[in-house]
Order: C-alpha cells, then sequence, then structure tokens
C-alpha cells in the first residue's frame, strides 16, 4: 500500500503493512513550521525522489527523520517507532547521507568506506580482509575503485561524493535517506549513481527516499516522486508526463508563493 496525504485521509492506511510510515509529521523551526501534517506510507522496496524549490523543507524533513530537530506525529521503520530508537544507524534501520560530509584528517579512502560495515564489527576489533573485500567491490559499484588508496581529503568533491556513496553501501540499512547524492557529480556520474541507487531498490529491497534537484534522471526510474513545494505533497508513480508536469510547476511564478 502506498500513499501520501494529509491528516484527513490517514486511517484509510495500515500502517502495519509498510515499512516507512509517517502520519501527520508536523516540523520545522521556531516561528515557522515547513512540513505540516504530512502523510506518507511506502512499502519495501520504494524508491522516492524528493523534490522541491530551495528552501521548501527537503532536508527539514530528513533532520527529522534523523532525531536532529523535534517533530509532532510519528514515524515507523520496519515497524519500529523511530522516536523510540536511540541509534537507528547502529541498528541498521537507516542510514542518512546529508548534503556535506566533511572528514578533517587525512585518511586513505578505503578506510573511511570500511566504516560501512561498523555494525557488523567489535567496538575494538580491526576490520579484516573480508571487510576491506567489501569496501573494494562497493567502490567498484560506484565507479571509485581508482580512488582505494587515495587520501580522501585531497579528492575533488564529486570523488568525496561517491566514496560517501560506498560507504553508505556497506551500512545495509532498512531505509535510506540521500539529500542531494548527485550535487557536485559530472552527467556520467548522476546517471551512475541513479542506477545504483535503482539496484539498491531492485536487488537489495531498501527503501530510498533521495533529495534530488536532478528532475532529468528522475523520468526513466520506477519509483515516486513527492514535490514538497505542492500545497498538499502526495505521492505520484514517477513518469516522463509527471516529472514534466512538475517541473513545470516549480518553474512556475505562482508555486514560490505557495508556501
Ligand atoms: N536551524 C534553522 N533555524 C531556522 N531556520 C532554518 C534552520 N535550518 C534551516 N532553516 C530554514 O528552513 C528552510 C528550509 O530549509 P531546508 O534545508 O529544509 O531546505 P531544502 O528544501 O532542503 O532546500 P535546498 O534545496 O536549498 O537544499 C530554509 O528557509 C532555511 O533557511
Amino acid at each position: 500500500m502506498i500513499d501520501v496525504g494529509q491528516k484527513a485521509n490517514h486511517q484509510a492506511f495500515n500502517t502495519q503493512h509498510s515499512t516507512l510510515t509517517i502520519q501527520n509529521l508536523v516540523a520545522g523551526y521556531e516561528q515557522r513550521v515547513l512540513l505540516r501534517n504530512l502523510f506518507l506510507c511506502v512499502p519495501e522496496p520504494t524508491f522516492v525522489a524528493i523534490i522541491g524549490h530551495n528552501g521548501c523543507g527537503k532536508t527539514t524533513l530528513f533532520r527529522a527523520l534523523t532525531g536532529q530537530i523535534p517533530y509532532q506525529g510519528a514515524v515507523w521503520v520496519a515497524g519500529q517507532d523511530l522516536r523510540g530508537v536511540r541509534r537507528p544507524a547502529a541498528t541498521g534501520l537507516l542510514a542518512h547521507l546529508p548534503q556535506r560530509g566533511a572528514v578533517g584528517f587525512p585518511i586513505a579512502v578505503r578506510e573511511l568506506v570500511v566504516m560501512g560495515r561498523f555494525r557488523h564489527h567489535g567496538f575494538l576489533s580491526a576490520y579484516r580482509p573480508a571487510d576491506y573485500a567489501l569496501a573494494e567491490q562497493a567502490l567498484a559499484r560506484v565507479g571509485a575503485a581508482h580512488l582505494a588508496h587515495r587520501d580522501f581529503t585531497e579528492l575533488s568533491g564529486g570523488e568525496q561524493q561517491l566514496v560517501w556513496l560506498a560507504q553508505l553501501a556497506l551500512q545495509d540499512a532498512r531505509l535510506y535517506l540521500l539529500d542531494e547524492p548527485t550535487q557536485q557529480l559530472d552527467v556520467y556520474y548522476r546517471r551512475r549513481v541513479f542506477d545504483l541507487l535503482q539496484s539498491w531498490v531492485t536487488d537489495q529491497h531498501k527503501i530510498i527516499l533521495c533529495i534530488t534537484h536532478d528532475l532529468d534522471n528522475l523520468a526513466t526510474l520506477p519509483g515516486y516522486i513527492l514535490n514538497l513545494s505542492r500545497p498538499q505533497p502526495r505521492l505520484q508513480v514517477l513518469s516522463a508526463a509527471v516529472v514534466q508536469a512538475e517541473r513545470a510547476f516549480l518553474e512556475s511564478e505562482e508555486s514560490l508563493a505557495v508556501k
């Protein structure tokens, strides 16, 4: 079962059969509510592209889901109330790629990627050759095998983005939250990253919520789109026509007046 909408229709959905349920979520900052009674109910696996104007509240949604800001309403992932889970990443419930990940010290790329295995690993024990083999496979999947022995801090922004994606792949979470994973990537790697995300859905049965401004790459993907600039955001099945309609809406003057 899959739908998104506002408070009024939430009772029509059975949250038990969905792997991600967001119910009546209200979130924002101080005097400014950006998300009002958001309702979203998706099964596993699913790809959802989250679009909308700059500042409409896309990252704010992820901040709420990752416990960085308070919210009203409820969020369940795989039957667990997210508010009651102290460290959702440590339990494998969710993995998050923020817009900007920074590392303040020199570190080899493969050492950073292998840390994606932290959940399968003893606190003080060293990563094993099998962990490094997985790290190198993950780098190869994003087209960055050649970076394995480079210092992460010396890579370009786009190369760093690929490395974060490889690390994320190793986390093996139920729900992935990706905030603009293709920003700074060239046309080839943008396409490649969307193909990779699609494989996480089809082969590994993940739920992916992916914030993006990269509408060109969405039209041919199986999945859904959620436009948070709409007055009442709802999931729509991705297609060339739907992407075109959402683009036309975002390009219109009246869309800026909505929020
Ligand atoms: N800590 C904060 N306190 C007050 N306002 C904030 C705070 N963080 C973000 N905002 C504001 O909330 C609004 C939504 O921010 P958010 O980062 O969710 O936007 P977004 O939809 O992800 O935009 P973009 O596409 O530019 O990344 C913006 O106007 C931003 O200035």
